[in-house]
């Protein structure tokens, strides 16, 4: 009843009295007729509005009785007319008429006013009606459209889980093809042959321990794809991560107070030139994050000043463009572990024949090499600079990935087969270890494919490769040295450490993202390397 009188029109006050003073002035016209006093009608009367007998009025009531109250101010006077219930009125007045009819000519203003106040009532009580039935009608709309969409839901689901439980029985009868199945990773397999020094052997399908997925690339190249698909945040993942994890896990060397400095790492970037000092700080400072003691950069002279003004913890050689610039590296190259090639090198001519011949001494020192960026540039020139060496990683991102492989095999890859693409590439450059960067990283030693796809985040802010590159280059001087001490013989140490560091990355990206969104920079991420890399691997 609120929302009906809320819904009236309002009334003007200043109407009221003008009614009342126009019916005062007939009133009087009457009076001079009648001989008969206005308020009469007031005092008089029982409450109910009095009816005009000469003025036929149709009014429609309201089923429901309305009783409303209404304040009239005539002149000074305020007097209260109720209308109790209109049925009842409207009973009274039929009756009434003939009596009062002199009256109700002296009355007619506020007769008039009260017929039209009721009428108005009534109309917008019809109004709330009418909108209430279109609110309900609304609502039933709504309620089936939901149905029908759960529905609609059901059925997809319904459909998916019918061609989920049919594929499965003919993907297990086509070995050739095995993307879903889990990898097999056992250090108690005999068939697992890897001694320490296997990897730096071209594994062949009879020492590979993974023989189930191992066949000769040429019949049908998809069948070596083995596809992993990696995903924390899964539950059906869970243990395959846990295998990999468990691997990485068991590289990283225990902290404890019997060692000195340097043990656990020192690091060589060959990078850095007047135009990018970002990309060979990242690595540097990521590799010390990671667990390093120590990080050497070997860049230009003018790009030295800059990145040691970057951190205090840097160790950084002004001889990339020096005259005996190998010279220089190579002093260094016996007290190091681990060399990452590339990040912010620039492709000078001269720079690049000097991160040829480093790469070449540190092959001859077993040292293990990432390759990443302009370093990649390099190799697009010249493969056989890395070709077989089994330490070897390559990181290229799609456009590396793309001028590499166009390189090797003189024609365009195939786009709509990556995970083929990237086997191709592997095994063209001697079984190197190669990271595809991207959605997924996919790596492969040209055995099979791994898959990286840990959640990271949409944000692609610039130096993130440089974060993987440098965290890799400790990586893999980590798994070789496990594999060389026999607690890796299940797994190419350099596709462990890989897979370690693209997880990481993907990691830090993640966490970093959580904290800063839009605003993350690679910066933000190696602030989360100690964290990811404890939740990862430390726990
Ligand atoms: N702060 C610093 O100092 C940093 C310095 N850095 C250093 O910069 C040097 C040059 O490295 P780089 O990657 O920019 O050169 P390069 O490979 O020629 O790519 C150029 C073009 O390729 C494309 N493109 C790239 N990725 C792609 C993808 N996934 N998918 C598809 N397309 C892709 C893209 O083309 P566009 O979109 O512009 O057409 C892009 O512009 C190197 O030394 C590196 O270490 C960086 O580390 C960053 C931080
Ligand atoms: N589309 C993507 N979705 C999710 N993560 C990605 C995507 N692309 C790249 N990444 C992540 O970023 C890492 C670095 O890849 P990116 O393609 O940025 O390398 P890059 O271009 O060499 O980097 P840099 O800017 O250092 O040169 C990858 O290892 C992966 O973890």
């Amino acid at each position: 009843m609120e929302r009906i009188l809320s819904n009236r029109p309002a009334l003007d006050p200043q109407e009221l009295i003008d009614g009342g003073a126009g019916g005062e002035e007939e009133a009087g016209d009457g009076l001079e007729e009648d001989g008969e006093d206005v308020q009469d009608g007031y005092s008089e009367g029982t409450g109910e509005c009095p009816y005009p007998a000469e003025t036929e009025v149709k009014l429609e009531y309201p089923t429901v009785p309305i009783p409303i109250p209404v304040k009239v101010t005539v002149g000074n006077n305020s007097t209260s007319v109720r209308s109790h219930n209109t049925n009842h009125s409207a009973g009274n007045l039929s009756a009434r008429a003939p009596k009062r009819a002199r009256k109700r000519r002296a009355n007619f203003p506020m007769e008039k006013l009260m017929e039209q106040f009721l009428e108005q009532s009534a109309q917008a009580e019809d109004n709330f009606y009418r909108m209430e039935e279109q609110r309900l009608q609304a609502e039933d709309h709504r309620r089936e459209a939901e149905h029908a969409r759960e529905l609609h839901m059901l059925q997809m689901l319904g459909q998916m889980f019918s061609s989920i439980s049919s594929a499965r029985p003919s993907s297990a009868a086509a070995p050739s093809k095995p993307p879903t199945r889990p990898p097999v990773i056992s250090s108690t397999s005999p068939s697992c042959t890897r001694g320490p020094a296997a990897h730096l052997r071209r594994p062949s399908p009879q020492t590979d321990c993974f023989t189930q997925q191992s066949q000769p690339l040429g019949t049908d190249p998809k069948a070596l794809v083995f596809d992993r698909y990696y995903s924390l945040g899964s539950t059906s993942h869970r243990g395959m991560d846990e295998d990999i994890l468990s691997l990485v896990k068991s590289t990283v060397p225990p902290l404890t107070s019997k060692k000195h400095k340097g043990q656990d790492g020192r690091i060589g970037i060959i990078g850095g030139c007047r135009e990018y000092t970002g990309a060979p700080y990242f690595a540097a400072i990521s590799a010390l994050k990671v667990g390093a003691d120590l990080s050497h950069v070997f860049c230009t002279k003018d790009a030295a000043t800059v990145i040691k003004s970057y951190s205090p913890e840097l160790i950084v050689h002004p001889v990339l463009d020096s005259p005996n610039a190998v010279e220089e590296i190579e002093k260094w190259l016996p007290r190091l572990h681990g060399l990452v090639v590339g990040p912010g090198l620039g492709r000078e001519d001269l720079l690049l024949k000097t991160a040829k011949e480093v790469i070449e001494k540190s092959k001859a020192r077993d040292i293990p090499i990432v390759i990443d960026a302009d370093g990649l540039w390099l190799v697009t020139q010249q493969p056989s600079v890395i070709q077989g060496y089994q330490k070897g990683i390559l990181t290229p991102n799609f456009m590396e990935f793309t001028r590499l492989y166009e390189a090797l095999h003189h024609e365009p890859m195939d786009s709509s087969d990556y995970q083929r693409s990237v086997l191709q590439l592997s095994v063209a450059m001697g079984n190197l270890t190669l990271v595809l960067k991207g959605e997924q990283d996919l790596i492969t030693d040209g055995n099979k494919v791994y898959s990286c796809s840990l959640e990271g985040s949409g944000r692609r802010c610039g130096g993130q490769g440089d974060l993987l590159s440098g965290s890799m280059g400790v990586l893999a001087h980590w798994a070789h040295a496990a594999s060389t001490a026999g607690m890796i013989r299940s797994m190419n140490p350099s596709v462990v450490a890989a897979f370690g560091a693209c997880s990481l990355t993907r990691q830090c990206n993640s966490q970093a993202f959580q904290r800063h969104g839009r605003s993350t920079t690679t910066t933000d991420m190696i602030q989360e390397i100690g964290s990811a890399f404890k939740k990862l691997f430390e726990s």
